[in-house]
């Protein structure tokens, strides 16, 4: 039987939680919070949309109670702050890197096999977090935020090119901030490479939108997203579940990967039921790799930031 474990029962986790349900990716999915009755109340609300939806995957919620979660398959972890207009990711990262290191504890301690994947930001170093304080090895703690990203890109070429955003493949590499890397090089509509239907200067606008597209959302909401987050996250968790191997940008500790080492940044990897099966390396050009080792040196920073605090 599988089981997911959903942390936070916020917006970005009650709608995984949803979509997981939905899309029957689990027979079993827990959400958990730690505010009284959030979790049991969203998870009782998903289960009741069942008989309308027509699906079979059981909700069931948990305030705080990590027992409830024994022997997951895969863990989301969805719990801390979200950003407010003005602030940046990395403005949250000290209450969240204590909220993501006592949740880690808790799971580890009931799902100690568990495949993680960490939604919290500033992401990159969230997922060093919860590496950090599972142990686990770092195929199997891992951060969604290039699917988000990359969907963000696609959406926005779809719209551009007035085509379906299925017909969009792009990767998209780095940290999950300003310095993301869109790879317009790997851009493609229905094999046709994007760089000959779509002109120069559309494209950068694309891509500097793609950059900003979180705070796009902060601004429009006061608060940030989670449809797409969490339909990315789910994702994720049918591709390892049903070892799909999909090849997705998730965010994982390089360590000598495109001559990076000991740094957590979205790459194109193979996601199966191990959770990343293989980092793909890509042949970068001198200005692709400029741009990953800014976005390296950034998310540098921000790990230094939670060595300071003292993890
Ligand atoms: N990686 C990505 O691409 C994205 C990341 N995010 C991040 O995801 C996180 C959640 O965002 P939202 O769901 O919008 O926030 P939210 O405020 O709606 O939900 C967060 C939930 O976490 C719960 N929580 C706090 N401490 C907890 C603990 N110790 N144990 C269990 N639950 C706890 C809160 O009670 C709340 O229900 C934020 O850090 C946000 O920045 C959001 C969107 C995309
Ligand atoms: O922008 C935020 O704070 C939330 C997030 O990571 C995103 O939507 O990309």
């Amino acid at each position: 039987m599988s089981k997911v474990t959903v942390v936070g029962a916020g917006n970005v986790g009650a709608t995984c939680a949803d979509v997981l349900a939905y899309r029957e990716v689990a027979e079993e999915i827990v959400l958990v919070d730690i505010k009284e009755g959030i979790a049991e109340g969203k998870a009782l609300d998903i289960w009741q949309k069942a008989p309308i939806n027509q699906y079979d995957s059981r909700t069931v919620g948990s305030t705080n109670d990590y027992s409830k979660t024994a022997n997951s398959d895969v863990v989301v972890i969805t719990s801390g702050l979200p950003r407010k207009p003005g602030m940046t990711r990395d403005d949250l990262i000290e209450t969240n890197a204590g909220i993501v290191k006592s949740v880690t504890e808790n799971i580890i301690k009931y799902s100690p096999n568990a495949i993680i994947i960490v939604v919290s930001n500033p992401l990159d170093v969230m997922t060093y977090q919860a590496h950090l304080t599972s142990g686990l090895p770092r195929t199997k703690v891992i951060g969604m935020a290039g699917i988000l990203d990359t969907a963000r890109y696609r959406a926005f070429l779809a719209e551009e090119l007035n085509v379906s955003g299925k017909e969009i493949q792009a990767i998209l590499m780095g940290g999950h901030g300003d310095t993301m890397v869109p790879l317009p090089r790997y851009t493609t509509v229905a094999g046709i490479p994007v760089t000959e239907l779509v002109a120069k200067d559309k494209l950068d606008a694309i891509i500097e939108r793609t950059k900003f597209g979180g705070g796009e959302l902060v601004k429009l909401m006061g608060t940030s997203a989670w449809y797409a987050p969490g339909s990315a996250a789910a994702q994720m968790v049918e591709a390892i579940l049903k070892n799909q191997r999909r090849v997705f940008p998730v965010c994982i500790k390089l360590e000598g990967e495109y001559g990076i080492d000991d740094c957590y940044l979205g790459v194109p990897v193979i996601l199966g039921k191990n959770g990343i099966e293989k980092v793909i390396e890509l042949d970068l050009n001198a200005e692709e790799k400029a741009l990953l080792e800014t976005s390296r040196g950034h998310v540098k920073e921000v790990m230094n930031v939670l060595d300071k605090l003292g993890k």
